[in-house]
């Protein structure tokens, strides 16, 4: 029986200490340090046994046409919705994720994005560094504790979310493919009538061609002018000029945003607005959860050159 390839294909970089082990254990091609890709994709494809990519880039049928023998792609994340699994399955492609390793740090990040739109900590961190608080008494800001949360897709993150939103006495409002009977929290038919019960709206469903731009306009109107809304899931989720539009009319009140649609270029409306909170898509980007993503990653990679079974399969 041939034996898988033992070339790795970086599509974009991921940890320098995965890099390293991967190096340390393989022939690692850096697609994206390739001067001219395609041509270096129809020279040396056919080596390919495995893809490493992370989960906002993914990897293009088109890049997989030229990997004949790649048998498994391990994605530095959990987001597939840069990769075709329909296409990967036809091909008989695995498809592994980093699930469970995230989850916290994600719901952790939500739940800073709501503290901070809520109770204003950038702007009362400014406040401070200015000095004005010298001359001036700070502005009073929106309580959390007992508010009602709205999670729209209540999968690991989502419950992650909704535990958090326990510990704050929250009222829980969510909304997915299909309810969950034995979750204790409201369940809600659709994404506008979970929009109408949130003071605090949390997309954390999954990307992909089912859920884009699905927060749009008829939402922002949907949701109190006192709503602020969290995306930790993916920038595509949310028509940006909808909710730009609805901030600017103050149809709601603010938003905490941790992904965009064409990242890592920021709307500079955003910018201008004191009622958001932008971060650079670190939602899993602690030491901690990066470590257990990079071993999980090298974990399907050599079980795969090993012929044993991938640990973290989805597909
Ligand atoms: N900001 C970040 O760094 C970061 C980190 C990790 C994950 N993410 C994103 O968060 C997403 C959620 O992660 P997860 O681990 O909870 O995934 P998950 O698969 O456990 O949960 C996703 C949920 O969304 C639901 N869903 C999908 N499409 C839907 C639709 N059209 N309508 C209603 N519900 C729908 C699914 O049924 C599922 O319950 C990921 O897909 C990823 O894109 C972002
Ligand atoms: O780099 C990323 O995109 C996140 O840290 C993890 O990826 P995911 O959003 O696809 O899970």
């Amino acid at each position: 029986m041939s034996q898988p390839t033992q070339h790795v294909l970086l599509i974009a970089p991921v940890m320098d200490a995965l890099q390293q082990q991967l190096d340390a254990h393989y022939t690692v091609h850096r697609l994206y340090q390739q001067p001219d890709a395609a041509a270096w994709l129809a020279e040396n494809g056919a080596n390919v046994g495995a893809v490493v990519t992370r989960g906002d880039v993914g990897v293009t049928s088109a890049v997989l046409e030229n990997l004949p023998q790649v048998g498994v792609i391990a994605i530095f994340g959990v987001g597939t919705d840069a990769v075709d699994l329909e296409y990967a399955r036809r091909r008989h492609i695995a498809v592994t994720v980093t699930a469970g390793a995230l989850t916290d740090d994600v719901a952790d990040l939500a739940f800073g994005l709501l503290l901070s739109s809520a109770r204003q900590l950038c702007l009362g961190d400014r406040f401070v560094r200015e000095g004005r608080w010298l001359q001036e008494s700070p502005a009073l800001a929106t309580q959390v504790s007992r508010k009602r949360i709205g999670i729209f897709g209540m999968g690991n993150i989502g419950r992650a979310i909704a535990r958090r939103a326990s510990g704050f006495d929250m009222d829980i409002y969510y909304t997915d493919r299909q309810a969950d009977n034995t979750l204790p929290y409201h369940w809600c038919d659709d994404v506008l009538s979970l929009a109408q019960r949130s003071d605090f709206f949390v997309v954390a469903v999954s990307g992909g061609k089912e859920s884009q731009g699905i927060v749009n306009h008829e939402v922002f109107q949907a949701l109190p002018a006192h709503a602020l809304v969290i995306n930790i899931a993916r920038g595509s989720i949310i028509n940006e000029p909808d909710l730009i539009a609805a901030l600017q009319n103050g149809d709601i009140a603010g938003a905490g945003l941790d992904v965009f649609v064409d990242e890592p270029n920021v709307p500079a409306e955003f910018i201008g607005m004191d009622n958001v909170v932008l971060q650079p898509h670190v939602a899993s980007a602690t030491h901690e959860t990066r470590q257990r993503m990079s071993h999980i990653v090298f974990e399907n990679v050599q079980a795969y050159f090993n012929g044993q079974p991938l640990p973290h399969r989805i597909n």
